[in-house]
């Protein structure tokens, strides 16, 4: 049988350098630009091609690696690599791992979590004076991580917490500045290098020194399995890193829409009302703005045949502010949410679906909630310049900007 490709429309007749530049401009405009322009199946470059339409994202999302896989044979392996984690393997190798993680991210060990992020934020609104003004994202950084790092190691991350923090404000800078090889001796790679060496300092620590009190973490998962200790680091990195970053991100945009939205910030005590508005958070800013795959035949979409070898990007930002499948798609309205969901189940992805769909969705959206709902509880955040808030796309989508006022309650 022979197979026609086609090649889908797009900005510069989908090719050209040209594409390239404005992407790096304006990441977030250029791919909402391309798909109001060109429609659900865009060619973003000869080998790339965006799909908008939750059909085609729903197709690409539930395959079990018969059409489209995550990492390919000849994906090149980045400095962050990180190669032996569950999040970069493949095929039978990623299937063990992820059965090794499972038990530790269960519903059930999400009591622990809420009990971790109350003491968290006691601690915080602790350490804040009335008036003071504080970066909102620094905050929620701090307690983020130590929220995930008690969740995942079972332990707070102490001193090892700046290093963490260090190689993932490094990754950022790399993801967010125009790609230059990596063995350039450029400030941005020197200092990659140098975060990623403190980082496995700090991990080989954590990993020494850790004892099973049966809490049933996922580092005690791992260790249990006795795997060689690349394994264990490389898995413990990628948990505490996507962990940590995309949680803090959705927490301070959930802060920030909560300032601008004083009528729903006063139902955040409402049953149902702070996931209500978490999830309507990372729907407006996924911190996850874009998922890719890569397909090993020849894969059809929207009346066109993507040859093997085509690298296929969903963006959540895209998807999440259509009209089609969100009315009103600009605006922050938690109320969507307590009436159900969008038509379409696949209009919806911040954390991507199907077999590799994020193993920490619940984790985080709890997590997320329940920080919110206690911030809300204590102290009312006084946004400060909310109009310079910027998104900034990096490996995730982080807000710039966001400060706040703190006002405290006064006992009577
Ligand atoms: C708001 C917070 C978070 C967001 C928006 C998010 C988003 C995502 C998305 C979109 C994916 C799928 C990527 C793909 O299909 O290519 C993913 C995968 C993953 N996430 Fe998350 N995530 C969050 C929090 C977390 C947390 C708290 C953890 C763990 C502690 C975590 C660990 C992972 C792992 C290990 C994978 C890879 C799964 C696999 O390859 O099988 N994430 N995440």
């Amino acid at each position: 049988m022979t197979v026609t490709h086609t090649t889908p429309p797009g900005p510069g007749g989908g090719r050209g350098t040209a594409n390239a530049a404005d992407y790096a401009l304006d990441p977030l405009g250029f791919l909402t630009g391309a798909v109001r322009e060109f429609g659900d199946v865009v060619s973003l470059s000869s080998s790339n091609v965006l799909l908008a339409h939750p059909e085609d994202i729903g197709r690409v999302l539930v395959d079990r690696g018969e059409n489209v896989v995550k990492i390919s044979e000849g994906t090149r392996r980045g400095p962050t690599g990180f190669p032996r984690a569950m999040m970069n393997s493949e095929g039978a190798d990623w299937e063990r791992k992820r059965a090794r993680l499972r038990p530790a991210f269960r519903s059930e060990r999400l009591a622990h979590l809420e009990e971790a992020a109350r003491e968290g934020v006691a601690r915080t609104v602790g350490s804040w004076t009335d008036g003071q003004t504080v970066d909102v994202h620094h905050e929620m950084s701090r307690l983020a991580m130590l929220v995930g790092a008690t969740h995942i190691a079972g332990r707070e991350p102490g001193e090892h917490g700046e290093a963490l923090a260090g190689a993932v404000a490094a990754i950022m800078r790399l993801t967010s500045s125009p790609r230059l090889p990596a063995w350039l001796p450029t400030r941005v790679n020197r200092d990659l290098r140098r975060s990623l060496r403190d980082l496995d300092d700090a991990l080989a620590v954590m990993i020494r020194e850790h004892r099973d009190d049966g809490a049933g973490t996922a580092l005690d998962a791992l260790l249990a399995d006795d795997p060689p200790f690349e394994e264990v680091r490389d898995e413990l990195a990628t948990l505490l890193m996507s962990g940590y970053e995309t949680t803090a991100d959705a927490l301070t945009w959930l802060l920030h829409l909560l300032g601008a939205h004083p009528e729903a910030n006063a139902r955040m005590d409402e049953e149902g009302f702070a996931r209500a508005a978490a999830k309507e958070a990372v729907r407006l800013y996924p911190p996850a703005w874009v998922i890719s795959r890569e397909t090993v035949r020849p894969f059809e979409a929207g009346g066109h045949t993507l040859p093997a070898g085509t690298v296929l990007g969903l963006s959540p930002w895209v998807t999440h502010r259509d009209e089609r499948w969100f009315p009103r798609a600009g605006e922050f309205r938690p109320e969507r949410w307590l009436a159900g969901g969008p038509s379409h189940r696949y209009a919806y992805f911040p954390f991507g679906a199907g077999p590799r769909g994020c193993i920490g969705a619940s984790m985080a959206l709890r997590e997320v909630e329940v920080i919110a709902g206690e911030l809300c509880a204590r102290v009312r955040l006084e946004p400060v310049a909310p109009e310079a808030v910027r998104p900034r796309p990096a490996l995730a989508l982080q807000p710039r900007g966001v400060r706040a006022v703190v006002r405290k309650p006064r006992r009577g």
